[in-house]
């Protein structure tokens, strides 16, 4: 796997700005193409083979897409007599539509070490190019999809599960999605990455060290829990296992932690040059 670490701030970058006229314009040329390929696709195949290769997929589909490796997962399924129902517009449709390929990057790191940030930035820039995206924040979820979660090992285990499962569904919908969460557990990371087809999940490291977040403490979460106000915080009472070998490490060199904008631009970079930015 490629790791790349980003360079300390100070480099001089460009900006995130507002969208040029130019750039508004390819965005609009490309949701109209997007539209005619798809219309010509439909038209040119007959329904019956539609409903045909429906039918002869189920297994398959249900295996590249669906819940494969559900075993491996913390729940068990408990649902039998359940079939796979493939539909007549697929992902490489969607992406077609879209011009860009659907994938989960996963940002990982303590509280504070700025993964909504970098989320909202990249969804931001990405958003310019006229690529869609989605984020799914961890303590977005909570408030809930996730609201019955507690931050105890077993309820983060589910957390981080649910998350992988409708990151899975916006990615086979074509979207660029972006989910932001500690998920402290490499196990867990390393499952939901199993979720998804080689290569369209990208791990993010917000390397940034515990005293740089502690310092940062914009909630004052990190002050309860050394007060003991708050039991089992992540990097204080609680555990934080960093990725062993994930696509992109966001490094703070020295004192200086790099700038959303060189963040966003080392991302940004590894999709363009991985091929997600096109159909
Ligand atoms: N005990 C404990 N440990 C860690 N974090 C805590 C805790 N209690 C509340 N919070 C707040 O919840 C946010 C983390 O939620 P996540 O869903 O990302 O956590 S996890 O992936 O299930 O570990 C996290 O938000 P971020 O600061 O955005 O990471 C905290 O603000
Ligand atoms: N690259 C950065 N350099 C300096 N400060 C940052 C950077 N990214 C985020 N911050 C600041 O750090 C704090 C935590 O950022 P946040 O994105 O909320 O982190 P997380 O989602 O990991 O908890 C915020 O006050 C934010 O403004």
């Amino acid at each position: 796997m490629e790791k790349v670490v980003a360079v300390s701030a100070g480099a001089t970058r460009p900006a995130i700005c507002s969208p040029s006229l130019a750039e508004v314009d390819f965005r609009t040329s490309v949701k109209m193409s997007g539209f005619f390929n798809v219309s010509r696709l439909r038209s040119l195949q007959p329904i019956k083979a539609l409903e045909e290769s429906a039918t002869a997929s189920v297994v398959q589909e249900s295996a590249a897409i669906s819940g494969n490796n559900l075993c491996q997962n913390s729940t068990v399924a408990k649902s039998t007599n359940i079939l796979w129902h493939k539909n007549s517009v697929d992902k490489r449709d969607r992406q077609q539509l879209l011009q860009q390929k659907g994938c989960v990057i996963w940002i990982t790191g303590l509280s504070g070490s700025g993964k909504s940030t970098l989320a909202c930035a990249l969804s931001q820039a990405l958003h310019w190019r006229g690529k869609l995206t989605y984020i799914l924040d961890g303590d977005n979820c909570r408030h809930g999809l996730n609201r019955d979660l507690s931050f105890k090992a077993e309820d983060r285990v589910e957390n981080i599960r649910r998350i992988g499962e409708v990151a899975k569904l916006f990615a086979d919908a074509g979207v660029i999605c972006i989910a932001c969460l500690i998920s402290p557990y490499r196990k867990d990371r390393d499952a939901c990455r199993s979720m998804l087809p080689e290569g369209d999940f990208i791990e993010v490291f917000m390397d940034v060290p515990l005293q740089v977040c502690e310092a940062r403490d914009p909630k004052g979460l990190y002050k309860l829990a050394r007060e003991g106000k708050v039991k089992g915080f992540t990097g204080i009472d609680d555990p934080y296992e960093p990725p062993l070998n994930c696509e992109i490490v966001l490094k703070q060199m020295g004192d200086d932690c790099p700038s959303p904008a060189d963040m966003v631009e080392t991302v940004v970079s590894y999709l363009d040059e991985n091929g997600f930015l096109r159909a």
